[in-house]
């Protein structure tokens, strides 16, 4: 399994920062004191990704937002999982709702990514999530059973996949998922597991949930039992913050 931490609090700072920006950020998080149970991972952009990862502490690791579906060549713009581990990102985030709906990327496209960077050693925080709609219209378990098969169906192995799931009405809005709400889903996505891959890896795969959370919500939705931490956007850009996260899941 990806980590040792029973929990896992991922900061996913988007297209935000600059380098005197991230430096401060860099610092604050250096300066943090962190509960040993959370395994951590901060994901800045693809260009500060060297800065990040040699200036910050060994206690959070590095993610990147996106990494490309094969080995690298002439596909202007990407950036292929070889040249992530070649700068030492242990991590990448994949199936986020913004590539999904601005960039449109599509759930097959999606698996094959995860699959490969897998098989080349990168972890992989696999994002989920319905949007307003789909959950009014009552399809929230089809749309995200449809998103993980996607990634059932291409990828070698559980053992270094966090699930997040991501409702995408709340990424961004404020508008926070309610514990109950989070549990419903975390737990159906961990019955489909058992059902569909096995019973351990239902057991030992890490759900996490992300969507406006913050140091005011975190701490009640991190007591549902099958939320195991949280990939944290807006707030993970305020370093004292983003600690106050991390240190209430456990
Ligand atoms: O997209 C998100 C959540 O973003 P917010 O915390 O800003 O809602 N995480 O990947």
């Amino acid at each position: 399994m990806a980590g040792t931490g029973k929990f896992f609090v991922g900061g996913n700072w988007k297209c935000n920062g600059t380098k005197d920006s991230i430096k401060k950020l860099v610092s604050d998080l250096n300066s943090a004191t962190f509960e040993p149970d959370v395994d951590i991972v901060v994901a800045p952009p693809f260009v500060y990704l060297d800065l990040v990862k040699n200036t910050l502490t060994d206690r959070i690791e590095v993610s990147a937002q996106n990494s490309w579906v094969g080995k690298g060549g002439a596909f202007t713009g990407e950036i292929s999982v070889e040249q992530l581990k070649d700068i030492g990102v242990q991590w990448v985030i994949l199936g986020h709702s913004e590539r999904r709906h601005i960039i449109g990327e599509k759930d097959e496209f999606i698996g094959k990514k995860a699959a490969y960077a897998l098989s080349e050693g990168l972890k992989v925080i696999a994002c989920i999530g319905e949007l307003l709609e789909e959950r009014e219209a009552g399809k929230t378990f089809d749309v995200c059973f449809q998103q993980l098969k996607a990634y059932a169906d291409f990828v070698p192995s559980w053992d270094d996949i966090v699930i997040a799931y991501e409702p995408v009405w709340a990424i961004g809005t404020g508008k926070v998922a309610s514990p109950e709400q989070a549990q419903e889903v975390h737990v159906a996505l961990r019955d489909w597991l058992k059902k569909n891959v096995s019973a351990e890896v239902a057991s030992k795969t890490r759900i996490i949930y992300g969507g406006s959370v913050n140091g005011g919500n975190s701490a009640e939705l991190a007591k549902k039992e099958d939320i195991d931490g949280f990939l944290v956007g807006g707030a993970s850009l305020k370093g004292p913050e983003f600690a106050t996260i991390v240190n209430s899941v456990t």
